[in-house]
């Protein structure tokens, strides 16, 4: 078992991707030479397979004692710094994790701060913890980004009145840079215990560092499950021929749909817990593939909910996108439709059908439909939704972004239209320097 790409439904010829074998080979060298545009932010490629163990082993040991001695754990960061542990955490726990009753849930609730710069969202998040243990984890490659900077101020100012500064110290746990960064002076000078995001990976593909790892684990994932996945997806996705590597062929794919006006590209799902894994995709591509005046939007939804908002637009509205579906081939639970005496409902006809059946037809119905409606379709065929094959995906979805960048002839690994805002923002709020 593994991830299976299809494409039958994406208007699309093997002989197209055949066609593509030099191109996707060159690349392919550039990025396993480290050679190409943005070479020094190829870390993320060995991450699995070269991860040290003794800092996964820290890692689990402090996800331990924050499990231990905390009931709940801020993570505060934006972008790449919160997305992945998100993405993952929403996945492959309970979709009603902070609310399960202790009994059913031994770890901490989790939430995310510094993702936005709103007073309500901070003051409604202390009415929650308010008798709480708590212990935070602030997270920034740059140690500079204002949004999760002026959270941790506040949450610091937070924890050192609820514990006084010793017990703060020991429930704060910094994710930075090895060396520069106001984040890591403050870490140094306070004494928090640091964990280090290498210097050759971004933050968009920072999940299996400790940005992802250490809130992942202490969410009670498998943390090593998930890097065997990454693993496996190393290995596999190290083949340069475009016909047996379908990692490259989706970054081939979105670039040949790209060339025929397709300007968006939809990645749909149906599991409501793929929310965040969806934002998390977003950023990968938006960030990595949006500039020099280039690259697909990418958008979102999730189905059946979606198609009763967006599905209109989907089927009907102008044809510049196409689709990329998640589809879980397996889901471990579930709910099995009963017949009712009077059937008011009409529902008898499912009688016996599970939920997981109805949702299958649901998908394969909408997928007839928006290729009738001349939408080009993509489906990303996940086995389970497990660590395993979790941590496969992410990487899969790595190494097609880093491709599909360079056949579009972009750096995949910088993001300079993301200061523009900033230094509008500094100039108005009358920053020093700006
Ligand atoms: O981890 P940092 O440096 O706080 O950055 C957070 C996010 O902000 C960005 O740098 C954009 O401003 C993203 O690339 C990144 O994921």
């Amino acid at each position: 078992m593994t991830i299976r790409l299809d494409y039958n439904n994406a208007f699309i010829k093997k002989s197209e991707l055949e066609n593509l074998s030099n191109i996707i080979k060159k690349n392919h060298n550039l990025i396993h030479e480290k050679k190409g545009a943005g070479n020094d932010y190829l870390g993320w490629l060995e991450l699995p397979s070269k991860y040290h163990k003794e800092e996964l082993d820290r890692i689990k040991r402090v996800a331990e004692r924050i499990r231990n001695n905390s009931d709940v754990l801020i993570i505060i960061g934006i972008g790449g710094s919160y997305l992945g542990a998100r993405a993952c955490i929403d996945a492959l726990s309970s979709q009603f994790y902070n609310i399960l009753p202790k009994c059913k849930r031994k770890t901490p609730e989790i939430y995310y701060v510094g993702n936005n710069i709103s007073s309500d969202y901070i003051l409604d998040l202390f009415e929650v913890i308010e008798d709480k243990e708590i212990s935070v984890n602030v997270i920034s490659k740059s140690g500079t980004t204002t949004e999760p900077a002026i959270a941790f101020r506040i949450f610091k100012e937070y924890m050192e009145k609820r514990y006084g500064k010793e017990e703060a110290k020991n429930r704060i746990y910094a994710t930075t840079d090895k060396k520069k960064g106001a984040l890591k002076t403050l870490a140094n000078s306070e004494g928090y215990q640091t964990f280090t995001i290498p210097d050759d990976v971004g933050g968009r593909y920072s999940i299996f560092t400790p940005v992802g790892l250490l809130p992942i684990a202490v969410a009670g994932i498998d943390i090593d499950k998930l890097m065997d996945g990454a693993k496996s997806a190393e290995i596999e996705y190290s083949n340069d021929n475009i016909v047996e590597n379908p990692c490259y062929q989706y970054a081939a794919i979105r670039n040949i749909l790209h060339s025929r006006n397709k300007d968006i590209e939809i990645l749909a799902y149906y599991e409501p817990a793929l929310y965040y894994a969806s934002e998390w995709w977003k950023q990968l591509f938006g960030e990595s593939e949006g500039k020099d005046g280039k690259g697909l939007f990418p958008a979102a939804v999730g189905f059946t909910t979606d198609l009763h908002s967006m599905g209109q637009l989907i089927q009907d509205g102008k044809r510049n996108i196409f689709e990329t579906t998640i589809n879980i081939e397996n889901n471990q639970r579930e709910i099995t439709i009963k017949a009712t005496k009077d059937n008011l409902d009409g529902l008898n006809f499912l009688e016996g059908k599970t939920l997981n059946y109805v949702n299958k037809k649901a998908f394969e119905g909408t997928l007839k439909a928006h290729v009738q409606g001349d939408v080009p379709n993509l489906v990303i065929n996940l086995p389970k939704l497990n660590e395993f094959y979790f941590g496969k995906l992410i990487y899969f979805f790595e190494k097609s972004c880093a491709m599909s960048g360079y056949l579009l002839g972009v750096n995949p690994f910088d993001q300079p239209g993301v200061e523009k805002y900033k230094t509008n923002m500094f100039q108005l709020l009358g920053k020093p320097g700006y």
